[in-house]
């Protein structure tokens, strides 16, 4: 078992660059499959575990995918299965993106049903009524959602309860090949949303008003492949702001896109951190005395739950009380008895964590629960006395690329290793990279 080694003290300093948004690639590689003719030729496509599992899910329907150089070959020209493999499917819970487009292309799909995660409950049920909406049955039973369609889906207007993300893409995908014009209401306004809209679009679909809370898909009668870059990973970037302040440090972050990350500055900036717009990037200064405040996540443009457990690590050495207060998910506070094991003072009422500042962090063994926790105890770890062990680095390996190395490179003391438990050393050699295409398919 591997685990991360932190030694907390160093001031980060230097540059490091962000890779493409995980959270964008999963949903366009899933919309390439709508193609009926042409490859979709994707970059700047970062080397994660979930883009391996999505390409399985798509290699295993009978497309031909390839992934080398940061870029993502995909040929879905060849008549598709419409059943997803669930040994694939059930790794990630993004895999029911696949839902919609096979459901417009074939008029039928099938898929394990996503359980809860470490996270909440997360059920899919406006993805279904968007489908319902557009003419298809939906069963669940045995543990599988299947959708079918007599004939094309037709254009609807769908009102979300809340603005789901991954519901709004699943039904831009669907509306892409169905008859008409589809109407998405309260929809999800995320950057994501328009860089699939923008795949979409170069495809043939005509979509309108990605990035506000009404989106118009007018489908077409059949889309190509196309070429596409992935935009920048706004919670990666976050991530290393976060190290940047949380260490007092100065590091440029390049290709950073700071329209995306407005809420995130914002707050950065009310705990003392300076930030500055340099080049494509972003230049963070991290202040001597960080300073309490409070955030309340919320869909975009509102603070991003995916920050939320990063901040906890940065008010946790902040001077006053700071308040917590998380809307999206229902149980994303996991990683709060991981940050009592490194002396961490807070309590937890409700939906809130309330953190008194600054406490004396102490470097512990702590758990990663879920993927941003194992990142934030990683931030806590770099300003605790002591050493902290990270483990259960398979949800770090999800989101983040090499992120002990380039932590590393930005002069923390941070080295992943083969732990040896037995003799209790840890003197393995750097080894953060995520599992190669090999280790990947090994370790289903
Ligand atoms: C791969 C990807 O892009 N993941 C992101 C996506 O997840 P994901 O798309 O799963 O998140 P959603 O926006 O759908 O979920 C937000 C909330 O809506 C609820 N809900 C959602 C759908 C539904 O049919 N019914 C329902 O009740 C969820 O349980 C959750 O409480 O957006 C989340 C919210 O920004 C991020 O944390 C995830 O990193
Ligand atoms: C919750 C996240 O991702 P997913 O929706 O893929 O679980 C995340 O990226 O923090």
């Amino acid at each position: 078992m591997e685990e991360i080694i932190v030694r907390g003290g160093e001031r980060l300093q230097g540059t490091v660059r962000v890779e493409g948004a995980k959270n964008a690639v999963l949903p366009v590689i899933a919309a390439s499959m709508l193609a009926s003719e042409g490859e979709s030729v994707i970059t700047d496509v970062p080397v994660l575990a979930d883009v391996y599992t999505i390409n399985e899910v798509l290699r295993n329907m009978n497309a031909h995918i390839s992934f080398a150089d940061n870029t993502v070959h995909v040929d879905a020209s060849e008549p598709l299965m419409t059943e997803a493999p669930p040994e694939y499917v059930r790794k990630m819970r993004a895999s029911v993106l696949v839902l919609g487009p096979l459901l417009a292309r074939y008029g039928h799909a099938k898929v394990a049903m996503p359980g809860g995660c470490a996270i909440g409950s997360r059920p899919i049920d406006l993805h279904l009524k968007g489908f319902e909406a557009m003419g298809a049955d939906v069963h669940v039973g045995n543990g599988f959602v299947e959708l079918q369609a007599k004939g094309r889906l037709h254009g609807a207007k769908v009102y979300l309860d809340m603005p789901s993300v991954g519901a709004t893409e699943n039904i831009m995908m669907a509306a892409s090949l169905a008859d008409g014009t589809t109407t998405i209401e309260n929809c999800a306004k995320e950057p994501e949303i328009v860089d699939l809209a923008n795949f979409l679009n170069k495809m043939g679909t005509k979509v309108v008003g990605a990035g506000t809370e009404t989106i118009r898909i007018e489908g077409a009668e059949s889309l190509h492949g196309v070429d596409h870059s992935i935009i920048p990973d706004r919670v990666e970037a976050g991530t290393f702001m976060v190290a940047a302040s949380i260490t007092g440090g100065n590091v440029l972050i390049e290709n950073a896109e700071s329209a995306h990350l407005r809420s995130v500055i914002a707050k950065l900036e009310e705990m003392g951190t300076t930030i500055l717009s340099e080049g494509e990037g972003i230049r963070v200064l991290g202040p001597d005395k960080l300073l309490a405040t409070d955030i309340k996540t919320l869909p975009h443009p509102g603070f991003p739950t995916d920050m939320q457990s990063q901040m906890m690590a940065l008010m946790l050495n902040a001077y006053g009380t700071s308040v917590i207060t998380e809307t999206v998910f229902e149980n994303r506070f996991m990683h709060v008895e991981e940050f009592r094991r490194m002396n961490a003072r807070m309590k937890v009422e409700g939906r809130s964590v309330i953190i008194e500042g600054p406490s004396d962090l102490q470097g512990a063994e702590v758990a990663a629960t879920d993927l941003r926790a194992a990142a934030a105890l990683i931030l806590a770890g770099l300003r605790s006395e002591g050493i902290t062990r990270v483990t259960d680095l398979k949800h770090l390996d999800r989101g983040y690329v090499d992120f002990a190395e380039k932590l590393a490179g930005l002069g923390a003391s941070v080295e992943r290793i083969e732990a040896d438990r037995d003799a209790e050393q840890a003197s393995s050699p750097v080894n953060d990279r995520p599992l190669n295409f090999v280790e990947y398919l090994s370790s289903t």
